[in-house]
């Protein structure tokens, strides 16, 4: 029997959330997620989509490790536990894998070795990847376990946008260069995007709108990367959750010298309680609605300055990439907050980007058009799959690997 099940592990900073697939057809077996992971109040939600009902579990989850096994011992539960010969791989999101990483990957020591040497690049993210490896080859040593990284659909920039106006030298030196993440996303959802306007991806240009917890815009012609909001690390660009997106630099130095606050202090402001959460004390964008319904001016404002940065990246990417095809709303934010949708496309009519209101309102699961029939740039809402899309290159590399080996 050839195993043609993938289990996929994406691990944030404080939440594990999983997926086990069946390649054969793409279709999901379980899925669940762990959240508030270390806070003593965590929660394992598993959904076994063959059998059984979800289960929901609160109590401590001290550490990954522990979620991890926490998971394995829910899918055992199922009789679909990580001992099971189907399993032919596992497949991990990675958000930092530099300039090395540029397509997905077998982990080895060497590998481990230098995602490790990349946590000061992604510290809320890698650090918890790395668990994620390690206790997953500590389960099934045998098996190949697959790095998909975050940055690699982003290594196509060109240098003009990559690079940082800052003196070279030094710049290489700590290798400080605009790496962009959620590139699993975009790759996937400009390439659905394509599909839903029935063309090749390599002859339409799209700038994909990933308005998630992180947040970030890229702009993708035929189907490469060619700009991208996020930079050396996940927190340029749009306002997000917790996260300030762009600020001006001398912000930093300001509240180091005036201020009189550490660096690891202003990280924890910039990264945790800035964005939406720092604007108005709420980062998620329902509850913001709820309050703007209300007539709360702070949740307004936040709202504001959240769609105002979008626009200037939405208008930045048009002059990027100089024909426009479609535009993409994509993750929880995108795919969900018809307002932000509404928003952020407002006033774009001359450069032929509109939103039908109706259409707008439609709640669907799939990807569809929100933009009148004769506007030049289709307006879309494509969910994005970062698990099947890390599944479904895991496979390939994995069955590519064994095809090697058998000399088939
Ligand atoms: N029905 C909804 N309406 C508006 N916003 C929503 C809705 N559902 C989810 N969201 C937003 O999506 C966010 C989570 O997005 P998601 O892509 O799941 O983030 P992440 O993967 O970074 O955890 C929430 O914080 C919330 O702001
Ligand atoms: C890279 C990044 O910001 O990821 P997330 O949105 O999952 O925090
Ligand atoms: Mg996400």
């Amino acid at each position: 029997m050839t195993p043609t099940r993938v289990l996929v592990l994406n691990s944030g900073s404080s939440s594990v959330k999983y997926q086990l697939l069946d390649m054969r057809d793409g279709s999901r077996l379980a899925m669940g997620i762990v959240e508030r992971i270390g806070e003593g109040s965590s929660r394992l939600r598993h959904t076994p989509l063959t059998t059984g009902e979800p289960r929901e579990w609160t109590g401590a989850v001290a550490d990954h490790e522990a979620a991890l096994k926490a998971v394995a011992e829910e899918l055992a539960k199922d009789g679909l536990g990580l001992d099971s010969p189907e399993l032919a791989a596992i497949g991990h999101r990675v958000v930092h894998g530099g300039q090395r990483f540029t397509e997905p990957t077998v982990v080895d020591d060497k590998v481990l070795a230098e995602i490790e040497r990349l946590i000061p690049v992604a510290p809320l993210h890698n650090p918890a990847n790395l668990v994620g490896l390690r206790t997953a080859r500590a389960l099934r040593p045998d098996l190949p376990q697959v790095a998909v990284f975050d940055t690699a659909f982003h290594t196509t920039m060109p240098e003009s946008a990559a690079r940082y106006a800052i003196d070279v030298e030094t710049a290489d030196q700590h290798r400080i260069r605009r790496y962009g993440f959620h590139g699993t996303s975009h790759a996937y959802v400009s390439r659905a995007t394509a599909k839903l306007l029935g063309r090749a991806p390599e002859d339409v240009n799209v700038i994909v709108l990933h308005l998630g917890n992180g947040a970030s815009a890229s702009a993708v012609r035929g189907g490469r990367c060619v700009d991208t909001s996020m930079g050396l690390t996940p927190l340029e660009g749009l306002v997000m959750g917790t996260r300030s997106g762009d600020v001006d630099p001398a912000v930093i130095f300001h509240l180091m010298r005036v201020g009189g606050m550490s660096t690891d202090e202003i990280d924890t402001l910039l990264n945790k309680r800035s964005g939406l959460v720092g604007l108005c004390g709420d980062n998620d964008m329902r509850e913001i609605r709820r309050r703007i319904d209300e007539g709360d001016e702070q949740a307004r404002l936040a709202f504001d300055i959240y769609i105002h940065r979008l626009k200037k990246y939405i208008g930045a990417y048009y002059a990027v990439l100089g024909t426009v095809d479609a535009i993409a709303f994509t993750a929880g934010v995108g795919e969900n907050a018809a307002p932000v949708r509404e928003a952020a496309i407002a006033g774009l009519e001359a450069l032929g980007a509109a939103v039908d209101p109706a259409l707008n309102a439609v709640r669907a699961d799939g990807p569809r058009l929100i933009s009148p029939a004769d506007a030049r740039v289709a307006v879309a809402v494509v969910p994005t799959d970062e698990e099947l899309e890390i599944a479904t290159q895991t496979y390939a590399l994995v069955g590519k690997n064994s095809r090697a080996i058998t000399g088939e």
